[in-house]
C-alpha cells in the first residue's frame, strides 16, 4: 500500500493486559477514504487494536502498550494531543448500540457540547447528521423521545450519526452489525459505503461477506499478530498464505 495515501497506521505495537501478551509487533496502515475490514477468530485481538487508535486502554490500569500510532503524520499519543481530541478526529461506533439514556437531540447534542460547539450552530448540525446516517425521517418529528425507546438498528444508525457529527477523520466501527436482523445490518452497510466518500472507515467483522461486500482492503489477524493484508478481493480471492486461505474459508474461527 502507498504510504501517502495512508490515513491511519501504526507500528511495533505490543500490547500486554498483565502477563498476557495481546498483540505482538503489528504494522498495520489503513488507506485515506477506504474501509478496511479487519478479520480474524474470536480473541485475535482486533478491538483491542481498533481501541489503541482511540486511546480507549489508556482507563486500563493493567494494559501496557508499546509502539506508535498516527493519524496522518500526526503521533496519537502525542503530549500535545489530548484524548478528547483524538475521540472527535477519530469516533468510533461498538457492537452494541449505547445511546446515551437522553432523548435522540441530546446523544448528538453532547459531544457538540463538550466539544465547544457553539449552540446556535448545533440544530443544524444534528440535523445533517442525522440525515447523513439516513435516520432523519424516522426521527425527525421525534428528536425529544428517549433513544433507548429505537430499534436496534436505529440506535445503532444514531451512533453513527453521534460520531459524524463531530466531522472525524476516521470511523473505527467494532462489529457494528453484530446485533441486527438482516434488513437493518443492509441498511448499516449502504451506510457505511457511503460513508466511504469523507470518512476512512475501519470495520472489525466476523461476517466474511459482509467484508467481501463493503470492504476494498482486508487485514487478517490471528494471535495478536497480522498475517496478511491486501485488496478484499485478493485476501478472499487468492490469499497468499494457508492460514488466511483456511480462515476465510471457515476452516477455522
Ligand atoms: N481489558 C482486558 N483485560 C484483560 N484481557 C483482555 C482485555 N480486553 C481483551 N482482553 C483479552 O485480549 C485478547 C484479545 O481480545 P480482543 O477483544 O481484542 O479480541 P477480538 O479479536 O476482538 O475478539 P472477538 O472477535 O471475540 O471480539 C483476548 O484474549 C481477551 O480475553
Amino acid at each position: 500500500m502507498n504510504e501517502e495515501q495512508m490515513k491511519l497506521s501504526a507500528s511495533a505495537v505490543n500490547l500486554w493486559f498483565g502477563s498476557k501478551q495481546v498483540l505482538k509487533n503489528v504494522k498495520v496502515a489503513f488507506p485515506e477514504k477506504k474501509i478496511t475490514a479487519l478479520i480474524g477468530p474470536s480473541g485475535c485481538g482486533k478491538s483491542t487494536l481498533l481501541r489503541c487508535f482511540n486511546r480507549m486502554h489508556e482507563l486500563s490500569a493493567d494494559a501496557k502498550i508499546e509502539g506508535q500510532f498516527l493519524l496522518g503524520k500526526e503521533d496519537l499519543y502525542a503530549k500535545s494531543i489530548s484524548a478528547t481530541e483524538v475521540r472527535r478526529r477519530i469516533g468510533m461506533v461498538f457492537q452494541q448500540a449505547n445511546p446515551f439514556p437522553k432523548s435522540i437531540y441530546e446523544n448528538i447534542n453532547y459531544g457538540l457540547a463538550i466539544n465547544d460547539v457553539p449552540q446556535a450552530e448545533r440544530a443544524g448540525i444534528i440535523e445533517n447528521a442525522l440525515k447523513e446516517s439516513y435516520i432523519w425521517d424516522e426521527v425527525r418529528d421525534d428528536l425529544q423521545k428517549p433513544a433507548t425507546r429505537l430499534s436496534g438498528g436505529q440506535q445503532q444508525r444514531l451512533c453513527i450519526a453521534r460520531a459524524v457529527a463531530l466531522r472525524p477523520e476516521v470511523i473505527l466501527m467494532d462489529e457494528p452489525c453484530s446485533a441486527l436482523d438482516p434488513l437493518s445490518t443492509s441498511k448499516i452497510e449502504e451506510l457505511i459505503v457511503k460513508l466511504k466518500k469523507d470518512y476512512t472507515i475501519v470495520i472489525v467483522t466476523h461476517n466474511m461477506q459482509q467484508a467481501q461486500r463493503i470492504a476494498d482492503k482486508t487485514v487478517f489477524m490471528y494471535l495478536g499478530e497480522i498475517i496478511e493484508e491486501g485488496d478484499t478481493a485478493d485476501i478472499f480471492g487468492k490469499p497468499e498464505k494457508d492460514l488466511t486461505r483456511n480462515y476465510v474459508n471457515g476452516h477455522f474461527g
